[in-house]
């Protein structure tokens, strides 16, 4: 059980929020600050940090599992450490060495590409220098966020399948061009993963009922906290990769305990992305040591949210967010 937005007052969440503007070190998903609110709860400091193009009819789960993180049952955590990938932007293949640097004791990496402005030819470059870093035992995985067709998508996977993929994050956008390209593929052996099609989705289970997908990409704010993505993993029955959204070292605590306490976890974790972040809200970042992260929750450091906070317009746009977002729940 979870608590919803409507349980919780708006005054009880913004008595102790703060909404801070974090730099990035490279550019990730086109942005080069990552804005999020923070708060406390009787458990502990939460995040709710729905990127800021997303309507409240959006953002609500957000801030459902914001609240649950906050005031909700803690699961049953079966590991204290948690395996990591390394994310790679869609950066020169030069940069590479460098990214990767970031993820010490990363074996398996999450390349992003079919960006838009970008080629095929520098999907290759990059995967093919993110193979040479890691060598043959790595695991190199690639996210194209929805961007190809199906013809693309074959074209490029097959392109990229030399390099030995771990599979291929939504290479598509809809759940039946994934399920085309699926059979489409079949020759390659590269697997598919659906994200968007769990995490944007009016049913986050659609794409597993249509076997669409080999594997889902769990992230815990979109579908709002750890219970309901605990329930989502176990009705899907397919492995799962839990993933980041690009949160602060706070929701990747979040994402870090949901992983926790999963049954099982086959696959390296979306959750080093505090590595992408040039500041944090806490002295000791979730970032990734010997390939993994910890478990624990996070202590904030209130200097950190002076030094990094939003300005005040901005503060008042989160503010008013987390009205619009409980008044859509109360609808
Ligand atoms: O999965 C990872 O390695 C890190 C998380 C990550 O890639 C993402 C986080 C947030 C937004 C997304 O564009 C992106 C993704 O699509 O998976
Ligand atoms: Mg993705």
């Amino acid at each position: 059980m979870s608590y919803s937005a409507a349980e919780v007052s708006v005054t009880d969440i913004l008595a102790t929020a703060h909404v801070v503007d974090l730099p990035l070190n490279t550019r990730f998903r086109g942005l080069l600050r990552r804005e999020a609110l923070v708060f406390e709860g009787p458990r502990g400091w939460s995040e709710f940090s729905p990127f800021v193009e997303y309507e409240p009819a959006e953002a609500r789960t957000w801030l459902d599992a914001a609240i649950d993180f906050a005031y909700g049952p803690e699961p049953e955590l079966l590991r204290t450490e948690i395996p990591v990938n390394a994310t790679v932007p869609a950066v020169a293949a030069e940069a590479v060495p460098a990214v990767l640097a970031r993820f010490p004791g990363c074996t398996t990496a999450k390349v992003k590409v079919a960006e838009r402005g970008q080629t095929l030819a520098e999907d290759v470059a990059r995967v093919a220098a993110v193979r040479s870093v890691l060598g043959p035992a790595g695991n190199i995985r690639v996210d194209a966020n929805g961007g190809w067709s199906v013809a693309e998508a074959e074209l490029a996977l097959a392109a990229l399948a030399p390099y030995e993929l771990e599979y291929a994050e939504q290479p598509c956008a809809t759940v039946s061009e994934l399920s085309e390209l699926r059979t489409r593929i079949l020759g390659l052996g590269v697997r598919i993963a659906a994200d968007e099609s769990v995490r944007k989705a009016e049913d986050p289970l659609a794409v597993a009922r249509a076997g669409a997908a080999d594997l889902l990409v769990i992230k815990a704010q979109p579908l709002g906290g750890i219970a309901r993505a605990r329930d989502i993993v176990a009705a899907a029955g397919l492995p799962v990769v839990v993933s980041s959204a690009l949160d602060t070292s706070i929701g990747l605590s979040m994402g870090a305990r949901l992983a926790a306490s999963l049954p099982e976890i086959s696959f390296a974790c979306g959750l080093g992305t505090a590595a992408l972040l040039a500041a944090d809200v806490t002295d000791h970042p979730l970032l990734p040591r010997d390939g993994a992260i910890h478990t624990g929750r996070i202590a904030v450091n209130p200097d950190l949210l002076t030094r990094y906070a939003a300005a005040p317009e901005r503060r008042d746009w989160w503010f008013e967010r987390v009205r619009a977002c409980v008044a859509v729940a109360e609808q």
